[in-house]
């Protein structure tokens, strides 16, 4: 039986950065991937979506721009949208094996095997992994689930990825859809509706059973989003619930109810349901060897750790936040926890995301809501885009930077909101200060490029400072700076106070 200091079960963006740092370390790692290496951070997940986002955001540039002159909106084949798609995935599956098939070189002290299969435990060492061309059990000191999560379907609807589909098949879709309804407003839902509504073919529906969209993230950004998407002839079905969705004649039927208790029924071409997703814990055998799950179904860790000291769970399958950059970072991690005896545990104050919207979201931290749950008092400082050179040049003034920070001398860093041109890359500034624990004076005297969005941070950094170049007394409708504390809301220029 072959033996390995490491095996990892599971190929996408969590296991192979174990498996890539297993190796640093010097020892024998097996990945064992039952379909494509790369998982949903390549294939219907993060790289292919991203492709989709960024064709579909330059479309809806160029037609912002042509259709104000007056000439007829640019079109692009969906067929030509796929060719795109497919060329990126291609781009990294290729970096994927080139960079495995040299790793497993055998004339070299070789470290890395990668298996192909499904693999699932035989006892708490030993692992089975089943392909087309039979099976073997292989032995592992250490053993790491990377086995990431899969769409989440809604009990009594048949999905079948051609007329109700799930993020896995929407890609795959033969032409525009000439409607499309989505159930559900979160990240993938919200994703999905601005890349329809920006390609400009598909009449988008977006169910949203609570009030406002994206209800994770702080009002503000809903609003924002929610009115662009409207702008773009989306339909937002705010507080519906699902009653009924079927498919009749080849379309989809759906039937939403109010709480008003008024009911609608609306046909479709298509629907995509995206409603959170689940992890892939089936037949690997968990319940033999003892590793738990949590009510939710995920993998229960422990600081990566599960109940049986030498298996980890890592990326989607033990939840936390579901992202690449976190699967890596928790990979990581484990690996270093396993061969390198360190000893802290795993921070993620200061993980930055983004929300491919329009504009594009970024955040990192805590926001608003969240501190006001867990009674925080905080202090909130606000800027428009519209007062940020940079964004005045790009002729794209529409967003706004948010910062929050403790509500004391300190003014400790809390978390950042990101909301326009540039957000992403303006996040990452803001995600080292927390991580480095600086204060934001840091911030207030760096010598920032000029123009650039990242101004906009500095300037409401200054203005927590009572040192900002725009006065919020005069941009009382551009510059907001404010304390929450014990729900009421003061105004830190003119004092006054309000209830939230
Ligand atoms: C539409 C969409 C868009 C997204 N966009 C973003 C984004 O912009 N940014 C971001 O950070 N994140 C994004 N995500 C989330 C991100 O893709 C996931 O968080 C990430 O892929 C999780 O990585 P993972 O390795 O834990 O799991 P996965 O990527 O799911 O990989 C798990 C792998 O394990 C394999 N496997 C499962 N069971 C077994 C078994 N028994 N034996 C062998 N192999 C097995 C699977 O085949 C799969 O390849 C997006 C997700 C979706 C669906
Ligand atoms: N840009 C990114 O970083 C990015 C992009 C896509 C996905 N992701 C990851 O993928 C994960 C899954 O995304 P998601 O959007 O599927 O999940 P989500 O949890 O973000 O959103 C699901 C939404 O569906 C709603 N919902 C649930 N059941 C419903 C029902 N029966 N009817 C109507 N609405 C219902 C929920 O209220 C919620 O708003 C995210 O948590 C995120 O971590 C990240």
């Amino acid at each position: 039986m072959d033996t390995f200091d490491l095996i990892i079960i599971g190929g996408g963006p969590s296991g192979y950065a174990a498996a890539m740092r297993g190796i640093d370390y010097g020892k024998r790692v097996c990945l064992i991937e039952r379909d494509k290496i790369g998982g949903a951070g390549v294939y219907d997940g993060a790289l292919s979506s991203k492709t989709l986002w960024e064709v579909a955001n330059r479309v809806a540039s160029i037609n912002d721009a042509i259709v104000q002159e007056g000439r007829d909106p640019y079109e692009i084949s969906w067929e030509s949208v796929q060719k795109t798609v497919n060329e990126a995935k291609l781009e990294r599956k290729l970096q994927y094996s080139m960079h495995l098939k040299l790793l497993q070189d055998t004339t070299t002290n070789q470290l890395l095997w990668v298996e192909r299969g499904q693999a699932s435990f035989v006892s708490a060492h030993e692992v089975k992994i089943v392909h087309e061309g039979g099976e073997k059990i292989i032995w592992g000191e250490h053993i790491i689930l990377a086995t990431g999560s899969r769409p989440r379907h809604l009990p009594h609807y048949e999905i079948d990825e051609r007329s109700i589909l799930t993020s896995d098949g929407i890609e795959h879709i033969e032409d525009y859809p000439e409607s499309l309804v989505i159930v559900g407003a979160g990240v993938i839902g919200c994703e999905y509706a601005t890349i329809f509504a920006n390609l400009g073919k598909t009449k988008v529906y977006l169910i949203d059973r609570q009030s406002r969209i994206l209800p994770g993230e702080d009002e503000d950004i809903s609003v924002l989003v929610a009115k662009n998407l409207e702008s773009r002839g989306v339909t937002i079905h705010h507080n519906a619930t699902l009653e009924r969705m079927e498919v009749v004649d080849g379309e989809v039927e759906y039937e939403l109810s109010y709480p008003d208790t008024t009911r609608q029924t609306i046909r479709v071409k298509k629907a995509l349901l995206s409603i959170g997703r689940v992890p892939n814990v089936e037949g690997l055998n968990l319940e033999a060897i003892g590793v738990t799950l949590t009510d939710r179904g995920l993998i229960e860790v422990d600081d990566t750790q599960t109940k049986i000291p030498h298996i980890y769970a890592v990326g989607d399958v033990s939840g936390g936040i579901s992202l690449v950059n976190m699967g890596e970072i928790e990979a990581r991690h484990a690996v270093e926890k396993i061969f390198g005896n360190i000893q802290n545990r795993l921070n993620i104050d200061n993980v930055c995301t983004i929300m491919f919207l329009q504009p594009e979201v970024a955040l990192v931290g805590m926001n608003e809501q969240q501190c006001v749950e867990k009674n925080i008092p905080i202090k909130v400082v606000k800027i428009d885009f519209s007062l940020i050179a940079r964004a005045i040049a790009m002729r794209k003034t529409q967003g706004f930077f948010k910062i929050i920070v403790t509500n004391d001398e300190e003014m400790r860093i809390l978390g950042m909101r990101a909301c326009g041109e540039h957000a992403s890359t303006a996040i990452q500034g803001v995600g080292l200060l927390i991580k480095m624990n600086q204060p934001i004076e840091v911030l207030s005297e760096l010598i920032h490029p000029h123009p650039s969005i990242v101004e906009g941070i500095q300037e409401c950094v200054r203005m927590l400072l009572n040192k900002s170049i725009f006065k919020s007394n005069v941009f009382r409708d551009k510059l907001a700076c404010y304390s929450l504390v014990d729900g009421v809301k003061t105004n830190l220029e003119t004092g006054i106070q309000c209830v939230i």
